[in-house]
């Protein structure tokens, strides 16, 4: 058996993963990163546009802070979230954001004077504060109160994680490419490491660890049109999930993004809506005010994707070969501002559209987009269940986004959470000894007789037609609107394939480099996952942020404001429920703002509003890090407790 030794072993070097290592480097522990494919090609380099943090420099971020945006998060996660997460989130989202510049990401930066700027569908002149010249721009994203989303063009992800891994690199960080962890190592209490299969030799390897911590992305590629890349597959979520000790949160939290192009299913941006973009039906018509008058196509993406759908479903989608789809407009944008802000956008339509999105309108439609479920964490991000396992970014469950995810809050979970939880994973390697090799010897053994069993196999299922029939189910029966028909269906049809993936028969016999060997181990997680996400979705018979039930269309919190945690036992997906704490929330449920206020309420809700206003009646000199402490404190590591400071036009 061959090993390998490090202090932290994170599986996963999107931003998360190398935020994560940083941290450990720093604080003197030896991080080892896994890896799929290159470093800098992970899925993190394909987010487009932006990061929020609240710099509130533009003068179209005046008056931001941290409190407004730990409000949009808590009210885009329709009430999901956790608030106390939430709250450390939007304190060190700045300091993220200011790290990554000395760390050499380009932001886009405020020039002083006037510019045009189209607002509302309408062309307007925006003029910016001398003092804020050179300072860090922010656009305008949906759901959000201000303009908060910092951006490098539309390559945001794009320059985050190239600076991240060339700042990897110079720190000595070891990450190893090519490489799939398949199996965590533990003793039933503590995680020590993983199996890990050389997608290039096949050689099989235990990597011992003191702390294990799983950054591996989101779960997209279950459905099969995701604007997610290849690699997103969900395999080190469903890792945990096999240990059957830990448990997924909300795996039925998915989001479905507005815009995505069609056929390719490739993302276009939030940002060109930002910067005015509008949506337009068969008859040219912009539709989104007639839904959202307020907001309009800056609504929650949930709140857009229902609303696109509902409106194709009345006969005003354009038809094509591909489906129906919706018109993106942004020619009102002009083509210097698409070439500036807005250029892998032009690059998308042109090489997969051949069009020019300054002249043309852009064929669209909601996409699976972000799995907002995930490994469940707490606070520090130690995933429950087994000690010395931790998760961060968008495999984790940390849960800042609840049942929806504010567009630029991702890239800036994967960091925020790298820094902040990075110190955690530090701090426990610091005080673990160095396990046994023994520990892995089972795990080891395990996974050489499943690698070998599936290439003996002499009959069974064919791992891509099982994966093709997952995809499929989950696109038509877990999708943007729910059922339970259509759910009870899907549960029936994913566990029945579930069971046949342990049956895989496969023509390449070869242990090096095989990719049919690679999909049926990978199809196994896959249907795992399904089966959570089709279980957890079926259970909850209520609305909330992304996910719809046709069939119980109210938000539900008197029944419903608790987590879906799903363990894997006895070779099924098992559901359990944790409370949401309305008496520790600092915003108590309320209305999100969008259509008409169908909640269910909780009777707790009203207390705990009554006792938020009366502090306030109470204490009205307080400051509001008085109030914010008082009423909901939360503690973060030294190095990023301290206050924000603004010098834009901002607070
Ligand atoms: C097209 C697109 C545009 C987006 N734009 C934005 C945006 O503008 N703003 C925003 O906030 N968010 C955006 N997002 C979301 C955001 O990009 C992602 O949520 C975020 O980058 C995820 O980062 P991560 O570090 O958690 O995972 P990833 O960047 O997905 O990295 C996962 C890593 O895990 C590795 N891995 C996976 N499984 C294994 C395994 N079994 N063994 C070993 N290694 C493994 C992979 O190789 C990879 O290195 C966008 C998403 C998409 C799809």
């Amino acid at each position: 058996m061959k090993t390998i030794t490090t202090d932290a072993l994170i599986i996963g070097a999107g931003l998360a993963g190398l935020r994560v290592a940083l941290a450990c480097q720093a604080q003197g522990q030896q991080a080892t990163v896994l890896s799929l494919v290159p470093a800098k090609r992970s899925h993190s380099s394909a987010a487009q546009g932006g990061m929020q943090a609240s710099l509130g420099n533009s003068v179209k971020s005046q008056g931001d802070d941290e409190t407004a945006h730990f409000i949009d998060t808590v009210k885009g996660s329709d009430w999901g979230c956790d608030q106390t997460v939430a709250r450390m989130f939007a304190h060190v989202a700045p300091k993220a954001v200011r790290q990554s510049a000395e760390w050499g990401v380009p932001w886009s930066r405020i020039k002083a004077g006037p510019r045009q700027a189209v607002i509302n569908g309408k062309t307007t002149t925006i003029k910016e504060a001398v003092q804020t010249h050179g300072l860090i721009h922010a656009r305008d994203f949906g759901g959000t109160k201000h303009w908060r989303t910092c951006y490098t063009s539309d390559g945001t992800g794009h320059s985050l994680l190239y600076a991240m891994d060339n700042k990897a690199i110079a720190a000595g960080i070891e990450v190893h490419e090519r490489v799939e962890a398949l199996q965590l190592i533990h003793d039933g209490q503590r995680c020590q490491g993983a199996i890990v299969r050389d997608l290039v030799s096949g050689e099989l390897i235990a990597y011992l660890a003191k702390t294990t911590t799983i950054c591996s992305g989101g779960y997209g590629r279950l459905w099969s049109a995701s604007t997610n890349a290849l690699i997103c597959e969900g395999t080190g979520t469903s890792m945990a999930l096999e240990t059957g000790l830990v448990p997924i949160g909300n795996p039925e939290a998915v989001q479905f993004h507005p815009t995505a192009i069609v056929p390719a299913g490739i993302l276009v941006t939030e940002g060109c809506r930002g910067d005015g973009g509008v949506l337009r039906d068969v008859d040219g018509h912009r539709f989104m005010p007639d839904y959202e008058p307020e907001k309009k196509e800056l609504a929650s993406r949930d709140v857009v994707s229902r609303r696109m759908t509902e409106h194709m479903r009345t006969g005003k989608g354009v038809k094509s070969p591909y489906g129906e789809h919706l018109w993106l407009d942004i020619t009102q944008l002009g083509a210097a501002h698409i070439d500036k802000n807005l250029r892998e956008v032009k690059d998308i339509c042109n090489n997969f559209l051949g069009i020019d999105p300054a002249k043309d309108w852009i064929p669209v439609r909601p996409t699976q987009h972000y799995s907002m479920g995930g490994i469940r964490t707490n606070e520090k991000g130690e995933a429950y269940g087994l000690a010395g396992l931790f998760a961060v970014g968008e495999a984790a469950c940390w849960d800042l986004h609840g049942f929806n995810r504010l567009g630029g809050n991702s890239l800036a979970e994967t960091v925020v959470g790298g820094m902040i939880i990075g110190e955690h994973v530090a701090a426990a390697a610091k005080q673990t000894d160095a396990p046994e090799e023994a520990v892995a010897v089972p795990h080891w053994h395990a996974v050489a007789a499943e690698i070998d069993a599936l290439l003996q196999a002499e009959q069974g299922n064919d791992p891509y037609d099982l994966r093709e029939q997952m995809e499929q189910i989950m696109m038509d029966k877990v999708g943007i609107f729910r059922t339970g028909t259509e759910l009870e269906q899907a549960v029936v049809e994913l566990e029945q394939l579930q069971r046949q993936a342990s049956e895989l028969k496969l023509h390449n016999r070869t242990r090096h480099s095989n990719p049919e060997l690679v999909e049926a181990l990978r199809v196994r997680k896959m249907l795992k996952l399904a089966v959570a996400v089709a279980k957890g979705a079926l259970a909850r018979t209520e609305s909330r942020g992304a996910h719809a039930r046709e069939d119980y269309p109210q938000r539900n919190d008197n029944e419903w404001l608790k987590r879906t945690m799903v363990h894997w036992r006895n070779d099924a997906a098992e559901l359990s429920y944790e409370a949401i704490d309305i008496s520790k929330m600092e915003l108590p449920p309320g209305f999100r703002g969008y259509g008409e206020d169908n909640t269910i309420a909780h009777p707790d809700s009203a207390v705990r509003l009554a006792q938020v206003e009366q502090w306030q009646q109470q204490y009205p000199d307080a400051t509001e890090q008085e109030r914010q402490q008082a009423l909901m404190p939360y503690e973060l590591p030294t190095l990023l407790s301290q206050p924000n400071q603004r010098r834009g036009v901002g607070k």
